[in-house]
């Protein structure tokens, strides 16, 4: 080989190498999660650091499917299911929590390790924190937003007024804010509550009933939502739709909720007090396992249609939709705690006393329909099986060895 064959050589082996070198750095740079994993929870993280933006961005991405989605709450019972339904089926999530001290944090910490593993990184923050929701829009153009923060709780509004104002509508409000404002705007799925029916006594509540008589702050607030949610779709062509749950149940549910603080007293051998109705009626929900809850979001997800303007202004009218999602067959409280009392194999030690008058209704009852028309909406589990999945995670999470023959 003369010397420039040599040389000529030399430079295309140096050209090749360098190709393939940078060529690998680049696939690692695409293809793998940025240097901290996000499947690992990194508290010290701040927010705004190119370091957290990096984070924000490769949870946002969708990996097989489709969207990229904003789920607030995601730290709480049904943000959480939802969060991972979502994953799973291959859409980019990132995840947004205040991590109130409302229930116990550590059960939304485990919750949070749980996404985390499953690769959402979920944001510590406040829905009424604007900086950080535009900081969030700027950075990754969510195809959705999944609405779930809140206060909940029918009988703690009277306790604290002030929070249920602060989440359920400044929150409400400030989110719409900067969805109207992000370009492109996000099409939003967010929660309403079967307590917005109130005092309705004409059964099964419907969509198109009116709902003017709520009996708790938390109704009036969500209600308060609906209107609210009126008013951004019909000025700035944000697509909502609202889904009104009833009393959701479940593995990683709410420790404020009856089904879970029963068991928890049960066990324990505390008493519990079971609410009764004038002339002795019973109090009955249309108690809704997580699963099909679930199910219900992702359906709304799919079907909702986007939103139609821009720069603050809308280009046509959009879709605004409001659906119950319940399980269609009320159950008596006093069926509830008898289901309990055999799959804990323990004797509920029980106080009757008149349903208080601080936000509670006699019964719920959904018609769905409407949400079986749009997205096929079905029900599957019914009480005695979805308690039996609660009453099995519950055990296992607090690591309690099942009570035998106790009564
Ligand atoms: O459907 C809904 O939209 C609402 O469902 C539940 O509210 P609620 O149905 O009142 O659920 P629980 O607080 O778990 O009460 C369930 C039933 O147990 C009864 N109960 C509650 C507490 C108690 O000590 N004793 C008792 O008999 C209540 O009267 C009610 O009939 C949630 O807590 C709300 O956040 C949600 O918005």
């Amino acid at each position: 080989m003369d010397k420039h064959r040599r040389w000529t050589y030399s430079i295309t082996k140096l050209v090749f190498w360098t190709t393939l070198f940078a060529g690998t750095v680049l696939f690692i740079c695409f293809h793998s999660p940025p240097s901290d994993s996000p499947s690992v929870h990194h508290p010290n993280v701040k927010w705004g650091s190119p370091q957290w933006e990096k984070r924000v961005k490769y949870s946002a991405r969708p990996r097989s499917g489709h969207f990229s989605v904003l789920v607030t709450g995601a730290a709480g019972f049904v943000g959480s299911h939802v969060s991972t339904a979502l994953r799973r089926r291959g859409d980019g999530v990132v995840g947004l929590d205040n991590f109130n001290a409302y229930y116990d944090p550590s059960l939304k910490r485990a919750r949070q390790t749980l996404l985390e593993q499953n690769g959402v990184f979920v944001i510590e923050g406040d829905i009424n924190d604007n900086h950080l929701l535009k900081k969030l829009f700027d950075i990754v153009a969510f195809t959705h937003v999944m609405h779930l923060a809140a206060q909940a709780g029918v009988r703690y509004a009277m306790k604290n007024p002030g929070s249920y104002v602060h989440s359920n509508i400044a929150g409400l409000v400030s989110l719409f804010e900067a969805c109207k404002s992000a370009n492109p705007q996000p099409s939003i799925v967010w929660a309403s509550s079967s307590s917005v029916y109130g005092l309705n006594s004409k059964v099964p509540f419907s969509e198109k009933d009116q709902t003017d008589q709520p009996a708790s702050l938390y109704a009036a607030t969500k209600k308060a939502g609906e209107e609210i949610a009126h008013t951004y779709n019909h000025i700035y062509g944000l697509s909502i739709t609202g889904l009104r749950f009833f009393t959701v149940y479940g593995p990683w549910g709410r420790p404020d909720m009856a089904y879970f603080f029963f068991t928890k007293d049960m066990l324990k051998g505390k008493p519990i007090s079971v609410f009764q109705g004038s002339n002795n009626k019973s109090v009955a929900r249309d108690f809704t396992y997580i699963d099909d809850i679930v199910k219900g979001c992702l359906g709304a997800l799919d079907t909702a249609e986007k939103s139609t303007g821009s720069g603050g202004k809308k280009k046509k009218d959009a879709q605004l939709r409001v659906f119950n999602l319940g399980n269609t067959s009320p159950v008596p409280v006093t069926k509830l705690v008898s289901i309990l009392e055999k799959l804990l194999k323990v004797k509920a030690k029980i106080n009757v006393l008149p349903l208080p008058r601080n936000g509670d209704v006699m019964f719920t009852h959904a018609n769905i329909s409407y949400a079986r028309k749009e997205f096929g909406y079905k029900p599957t589990t019914d009480l005695q099986m979805g308690l039996q999945k609660f009453v099995n995670w519950y055990l296992d999470y607090y690591s309690i060895s099942e009570k035998k023959n106790s009564w």
